[in-house]
């Protein structure tokens, strides 16, 4: 897979991301010996890019990868990691003393001396002018002191980017991470790209799959969508099956085809998961996506095209 720019970062990633939530057990669990194959398997299709925090599972997916990357026993600078900080187990805090902590904690439990990123963890659960005035400026501060190589944000609602970008000064964030916002399903990101990129703004898009919507063994327990539209990725998925396709394929087919976005997370438990995932991409890159199945998907998911659920607390 060829790497692509990440903003103005430097950093050249793969267009297929190893999201590491499921070694957390976010999906299910996953035995350690089957996450060590998963990661050894990305690094080996030339996957490069690997995303945790210590919210994913109470902080074992950090501790998880972390493990998995020191067993590949690849040099550092054959991969980027990205973790995050404010979002915990117990709850959220963006304090410039927690995120300072943070990342100590997250930099040992990974066994790495840095990070390539080092996110602010769904930003809208907290009052976005603490992110403005106190958490970036602190991470300003762990840059500089070389445990981050890069800052960013995360986080559901798409206006959370635009409030706090308009704010700190230029080239105070380097990237953003959007989730559930360019998928067959939702293509709501597509509008924010041209003033990301006029901010020079690297671009992360995450669950291509829509967290298990666009998959065969459909969402978890805990995915907070609404029933309709579960019930009409349910139906997507059940009409690709009958046709003898996959739904995930075609997924992770449409999720990579923006090249404004330079790397699509994905959620993998398993070797298979990641052979499968990036075949895809490959796919998509020699012949091109299903255009047939794909306008029968999306005319399926019209009626649900770009519905969301609401995440985070009332912004004053
Ligand atoms: N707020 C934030 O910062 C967020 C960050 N992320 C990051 O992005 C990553 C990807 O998002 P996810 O939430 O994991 O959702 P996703 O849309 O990537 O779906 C993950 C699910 O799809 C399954 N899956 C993956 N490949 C498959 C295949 N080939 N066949 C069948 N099933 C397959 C996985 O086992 C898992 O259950 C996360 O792991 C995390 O690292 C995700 C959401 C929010
Ligand atoms: O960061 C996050 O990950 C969660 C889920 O996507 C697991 O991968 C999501 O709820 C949260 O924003």
């Amino acid at each position: 897979m060829e790497l692509r720019e990440l903003g103005a970062t430097g950093l050249r990633v793969s267009p297929v991301g190893f999201g590491a939530s499921p070694l957390g057990h976010v999906f299910g669990d996953v035995p350690r010996d089957v996450a060590r194959a998963a990661v050894r398997r990305a690094l080996d299709l030339g996957i490069n890019f690997f995303d945790t925090s210590p919210y994913y599972g109470g902080t074992v997916s950090e501790s998880v990868l972390g493990d998995c990357l020191r067993a590949a026993g690849v040099p550092r600078d054959r991969f980027v990691v990205a973790t995050k900080c404010g979002r915990y187990r117990e709850g959220f805090d963006f304090s410039a003393a927690r995120v300072t902590r943070s990342v100590d904690e997250s930099l040992a439990r990974l066994g790495l001396d840095y990070v390539d990123i080092l996110h602010c963890h769904d930003i809208e659960f907290t009052d976005l002018d603490q992110i403005v005035n106190e958490t970036i400026p602190v991470l300003q501060k762990i840059k500089e002191s070389g445990k981050a190589r890069f800052i960013g944000i995360t986080g559901l609602p798409l206006s959370i980017y635009t409030y706090v970008l308009d704010q700190v000064p230029p080239g105070s964030v380097d990237v953003i991470l959007s989730y559930c916002h360019y998928g067959i399903n939702d293509t709501a990101l597509v509008d924010l790209l041209p003033y990301l990129k006029s901010k020079g703004v690297g671009v992360i898009s995450a669950s291509p799959l829509a967290m298990g919507l666009l998959t065969d063994n459909g969402p978890p327990e805990w995915h907070p969508a609404p029933k309709e539209l579960k019930l009409a990725c349910r139906a997507a998925a059940d009409h690709c099956k009958k046709k003898g396709k996959n739904i995930t394929k075609l997924a992770m087919q449409y999720s990579l085809m923006n090249n404004e976005i330079s790397t699509v997370l994905v959620g993998m438990n398993s070797p298979e998961q990641v052979e499968e995932n990036v075949a895809a991409a490959i796919e998509l890159s020699t012949s091109g996506i299903d255009k047939e199945l794909l306008h029968e998907v999306e005319a399926i998911l019209e009626p649900v095209k770009n519905m969301t659920w609401s995440s985070g607390i009332e912004q004053a």
